[in-house]
């Protein structure tokens, strides 16, 4: 009798034995396989972890797998072993983990090559070219005469469509099949213009290319000091030796500007995209090309990081500090942090970009455990950009905007430039407000307020989506005397047309985004020049490269100035540069003004006088006389439920009588925004000077609240290494 132990997509920290009878014409099962096995009264796709001689279930409870769904493994050991440790690390199941990793295609339990079969040609039937009524079928029947075996996506392209293509199949003029074209990796690629690399640049590339196994680089380069660049010259060294190279960007990061440049630099090379937007197939198609070396460069947001690759060369994190690398919800994981461990797996160098590095990174930069690459100077400029505090104490303003401001804004446009407005809010106003008695709009199901949308005359909660009609009277006294409260880039907008008239104007926030290929659209009118103010929130921060806008002014810094996050100044910092990072990036140096209350705290005096690179490196150092990460290590258990005392009670019941050795536990505490549609929330934090203790604790933890029957009462979960506290 043989057993399996395998995974189950399940809530559940632990995995399952079946056995395994002899079955008809069944495959050698390996690890990494699909099964399907009962669960309950369901049939549940499973994948085997390994293959067993025995069990500790009983031979009266244990039940036979139903059938074996793969030939060859989906997963391989190597992969298996990077899903197993995300699910160690990150404290979750590991059945949903891989559920989280995989395609929806292959956890269905569906054939991994349903997508690839991508070509067609003439069968000797075809060859002989029939008569045949449909002139459709006549023509495509010709055009594979003339090409030989094409694509179907090419033939698509050229007009023919899937029905053509499946009636001359069902005739068996043409066949089908799949090919995976591995070509690129025996050529050398075909390389387009290219620049001449700075000194520093040089240095950066000649460093990465010479590196040999596992290391991983900070390259920390101001921006528009051509980091992009240097990704491009070091794959071209990876495609050389016929290596894949994965190249993660940020969620916004992956716009066509982006993808041509990887395009025009290597035109004969297969590059695949991976993002939020794809399809299930397509989806199944670049994992399955990834892991069959079809597929040369991915450029993909988050979750390509779980691709399988058949010769990975190098792994890329373009703007490693951006948020967006982390999953915010269920397998809570960092692409980043999972980056560094697949490179060690597969021993390629790691490329960690950004103008403005995460503290956890440059941490472990400043403690040589990455190798430092500086880009100190802009690629296309000599001078550096000019920083200016506007004091907004006793100014006067419009909308939010000094009056000095629009006055520096009428000068760039006049000489035809184009100016940036940024502020981080998206709608008109963030509350509305009762002149009479005070009342302000807020959501009903969470402490926060519900923002004005003017366009669209509604009151949402950009918690959770609570929507409603604008009162005309204030609900508690009636007065019909309410107002827009705050200012949001809608509101901004509406002030700039009517200032400035003649100028097109566009706004880039996500309201405005929403429709399919907008963003894009507007990206290129503002590229075209067609647009000349552009206001938008921090869509408009993320490496775009814009050449010609010259002034960028940054609205409202304060808010992030006094936050009860610890992260708050941080990412503040790393805005505010990257928005700065807009401006001036050809020809003449830019100018950048910040509008504060504040011009004269020390963070806002740092980052100006001093740049990021000086602000961060002391706030590390505030974090070491704080022990805060990333000198300490953290994990956050969230709590939410309509009941506040059962909130409270299951985390207090986690907080043990004794202390534990080197672990310190705070709370429960509530959550800074306590309320969010109707539930309450409350966190434990828990830190550790080292993190094998913080995941050992949290292992038992996790053991025990399996256990909990509180936890039976509210929603929780885990977050190890949070990137903001909410
Ligand atoms: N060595 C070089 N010589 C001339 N131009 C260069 C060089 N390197 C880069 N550039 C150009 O400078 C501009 C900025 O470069 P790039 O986009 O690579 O910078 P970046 O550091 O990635 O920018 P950011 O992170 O701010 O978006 C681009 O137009 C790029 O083509
Ligand atoms: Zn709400």
């Amino acid at each position: 009798m043989h057993f399996v132990e395998v995974a189950i997509k399940v809530p559940l920290q632990r995995t399952f034995d079946y056995k395994v009878e002899q079955l008809l014409h069944s495959p050698e099962l390996k690890p990494g396989m699909r099964v399907r096995v009962p669960f309950g009264s369901q049939k549940k796709v499973a994948v085997v972890l390994a293959l067993k001689t025995s069990t500790d279930v009983p031979a009266d409870k244990i039940k036979p797998i139903i059938d074996i769904i793969d030939e060859t493994p989906v997963l391989s050991a190597q992969h298996l072993a990077l899903l197993k440790f995300t699910a160690r690390y990150y404290c979750y199941p590991l059945g949903e983990t891989i559920h989280t990793a995989l395609p929806a295609a292959l956890r269905q339990g569906e054939c991994p090559d349903k997508t690839s079969i991508n070509m067609v040609e003439l069968t000797d039937k075809g060859a002989k070219l029939p008569s045949l009524k449909a002139k459709t079928q006549l023509s495509l029947l010709k055009q594979l005469a003339e090409s030989g075996k094409s694509s179907v996506t090419e033939l698509k392209a050229l007009g023919f469509t899937k029905k053509t293509i499946d009636s001359l199949l069902d005739k068996e003029l043409i066949t089908q099949f799949i090919e995976h074209d591995n070509q690129w990796q025996q050529r050398a690629p075909t390389v387009g213009d290219k620049p001449v690399l700075n000194k520093e640049q040089a240095v950066a590339c000649t460093s990465i290319n010479q590196a040999s196994g596992f290391t991983s680089f900070l390259l920390e380069g101001v921006t528009g000091s051509g980091k992009t660049e240097v990704y491009l010259q070091c794959l071209e060294e990876v495609l050389k030796k016929g290596q894949q190279a994965l190249v993660l960007v940020p969620e916004i990061g992956l716009t066509p500007q982006t993808v041509n440049r990887f395009r025009r630099r290597f035109p004969d090379t297969p590059i695949m995209l991976w993002h939020s937007a794809l399809t299930d197939n397509e989806r199944l198609q670049t994992w399955r090309f990834c892991e069959k070396g079809s597929c040369a460069i991915v450029i993909g947001t988050r979750s390509s990081i779980f691709l399988p690759f058949l010769s990975l060369g190098m792994i890329i994190v373009d703007e490693e500090h951006d948020s967006s690398f982390k999953q915010q919800d269920t397998l809570r994981y960092h692409a980043r942090d999972l980056a560094a461990y697949r490179a060690y797996q597969h021993n390629i160098p790691l490329v960690l970009g950004s103008a403005t590095p995460a503290l956890e990174t440059l941490h472990k930069a400043i403690n040589n455990k990455y190798q430092l690459l500086s880009l100190t100077e802009r690629a296309q400029t000599s001078t550096a950009n000019q920083f200016q505090l506007m004091d907004m104490k006793g100014q006067p303003e419009q909308a939010g905007i000094a009056h000095a401001s629009l006055a520096y804004m009428r000068q760039h446009l006049d000489r035809g430039k184009q100016v940036m407005v940024f502020l981080n809010r998206r709608g008109f106003s963030p509350t509305l407000i009762c002149h009479e008695c005070g009342w302000l709009s807020e959501c009903s199901r969470c402490s926060t307020s519900a923002t004005f949308h003017k366009a669209i005359g509604q009151m949402i909660c950009h918690h959770c989506g609570e929507q409603h009609q604008v009162p005309h009277q204030c609900p508690d006294c009636g007065s019909t005397q309410i107002f827009p409260n705050g200012k949001g880039t809608e509101q901004i907008e509406e002030f700039l047309t009517q200032t400035f008239p003649d100028i097109p104007i566009s706004r880039i926030d996500r309201d405005s985004t929403r429709r399919k290929g907008s963003l894009e659209k507007a990206l290129d009118d503002i590229n075209q020049g067609g647009a000349r103010i552009l206001v938008g929130t921090q869509m408009l921060a993320k490496g775009h490269h814009f050449a010609d806008v010259s002034l960028v002014l940054i609205l409202d810094v304060d808010s992030g100035l006094y936050s009860c996050d610890f992260r708050a100044t941080e990412h503040l910092a790393q805005l505010v540069t990257q928005v700065a990072g807009r401006a001036g990036r050809s020809g003449e140096p830019g100018q950048v003004l910040l509008q504060t209350h504040f011009p004269e705290h020390p963070l806002l005096q740092d980052l100006v006088n001093n740049g990021y690179q000086d602000f961060a490196r002391y706030a590390l150092t505030e974090r070491e006389d704080a022990q805060l990460p990333p000198i300490t290590n953290m994990a956050i258990v969230r709590a939410e439920g309509h009941n506040i005392n059962q909130v409270v009670d299951f985390l207090t019941d986690l907080v043990p009588v004794q202390n534990i050795s080197g672990i310190q536990l705070l709370g429960p505490i509530p959550a800074p925004l306590e309320r969010v549609a109707g539930k309450y929330r409350f966190q434990l934090h828990i830190q550790a000077q080292e993190r094998p203790h913080l995941h050992l604790y949290l292992a038992q933890m996790v053991d025990y609240i399996s256990t909990s029957k509180l936890a039976q009462k509210v929603r929780w979960s885990l977050d190890v290494d949070p990137i903001d506290m909410i």
